[in-house]
């Protein structure tokens, strides 16, 4: 059975006594800077000069770069882009650690897939929240939380546990759940989860019945919001109350065809699909695959975005949106509103 840690079980101690630096202010980057903070931390961010720097700044955090940061800090939580993680570490963190100092991460790529080799006299623990950065940050405002995962990776300080459970309680986890898990159960997880159900799946499942529609004369407008739009609508509630909560809004009509329909669409196949990407992730395939395009500079990734975002769907989506304020209202900081 998974621990699970609620707030009342954990001091904030272990985290509020330390000089904590978060190096990159991204989605992750400034929900974790400013809960924290909001929670009694003492804060810096580590960044290099650009676009961030000065959204941190103007949110009120002394910046410095990822080299003063770790000199200054006890724990440096990085909150890179996985990709960047490795040659940011290498010139500007390590050369800056000391025994007694944590080096923390939100995700347990790079350690799991041995991208970077901490040295044996540092703490190393992941703090991974289950959800985007800007609604770690937004529901936190909102005063609930966003559950997280924590790991243990070295305890040299043999504090290590109590850092990471305090940091999870710092960032708002305590209020929904903190969940001990170890570094690879949270990398090969959230890999899985991200390619085959919440992005992958997600929107494969979307952009293929848009297409449906849309192939058959449909209007586009109306297959916009019937498959995406309406979507969040449905989630909220499955997040709410879960799938029999869900079901006990829509229709008796929806939830024959959601027991008839559901089957055909998500099939044995389809399952089977889902189990050789799994294969792939904790074979190291696909951690190599995503290595390789980077270094190569992302002529795969680049393409395939570009693509995905000259979709129909995307275009109408767009158009409707601006006619719908309201929908962006709490996003600021996300895409067209940076
Ligand atoms: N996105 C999410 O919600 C989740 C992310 N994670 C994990 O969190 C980590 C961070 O991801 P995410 O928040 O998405 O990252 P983002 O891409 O949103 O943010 C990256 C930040 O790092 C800065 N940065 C990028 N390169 C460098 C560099 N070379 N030197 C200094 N600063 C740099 C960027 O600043 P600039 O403006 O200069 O580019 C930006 O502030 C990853 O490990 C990810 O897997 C875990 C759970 C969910
Ligand atoms: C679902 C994508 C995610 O794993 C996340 C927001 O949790 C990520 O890497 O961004
Ligand atoms: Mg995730
Ligand atoms: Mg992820």
């Amino acid at each position: 059975m998974v621990n699970i840690y609620y707030d009342q079980d954990i001091s904030l101690q272990a985290i509020t006594d330390k000089k904590v630096a978060v190096v990159g202010y991204g989605s992750q980057g400034h929900a974790h800077a400013q809960n924290l903070k909001e929670n009694g931390c003492d804060v810096r961010i580590g960044l290099r000069p650009g676009k961030s720097w000065s959204k941190a700044e103007n949110d009120g955090f002394r910046v410095t770069t990822p080299e003063e940061a770790t000199q200054e800090a006890d724990v440096i939580m990085i909150l890179l882009p996985d990709e960047s993680q490795p040659n940011v570490y290498t010139q500007q963190i390590k050369p800056n650690l000391a025994p007694g100092k944590a080096i923390a991460f939100a995700h347990g790529f790079n350690i799991h897939f041995s991208q970077i080799v901490p040295p044996e006299d540092v703490d190393v623990f992941l703090v991974a929240p289950k959800g985007p950065g800007h609604l770690v940050r937004r529901v936190f405002a909102d005063g609930g939380g966003v559950p997280s995962l924590f790991a243990v990776y070295q305890d040299a300080s043999g504090n290590a546990r109590d850092i990471a459970l305090a940091y999870s309680k710092g960032i708002g986890a305590g209020r929904a759940a903190i969940m001990e898990t170890s570094f690879q159960e949270e990398t090969e997880t959230d890999l899985f989860g991200e390619q085959a159900v919440l992005c992958g799946g997600t929107t494969s499942l979307i952009k293929a019945g848009f297409e449906t529609l849309t192939e058959a004369g449909y209007q586009p407008e109306v297959a916009y919001f019937e498959c995406l739009h309406e979507l969040k609508l449905i989630v909220d509630l499955l997040y709410e109350e879960g799938i029999e909560g869900m079901r006990y809004s829509i229709s008796d009509t929806a939830q024959w065809g959601d027991f008839t329909a559901g089957p055909r669409i998500i099939t044995e196949d389809t399952k089977q699909e889902m189990k050789k990407i799994l294969e792939e992730i904790q074979s190291g395939q696909f951690a190599k695959g995503w290595v390789l395009e980077n270094q190569t500079n992302r002529p795969m990734f680049n393409a395939l975005n570009q693509k995905e975002n000259d979709h129909q769907i995307e275009e109408v989506g767009r158009k409707l949106r601006e006619k719908m304020p309201f929908v962006k209202q709490k996003n600021k900081g996300m895409v067209g509103n940076a």
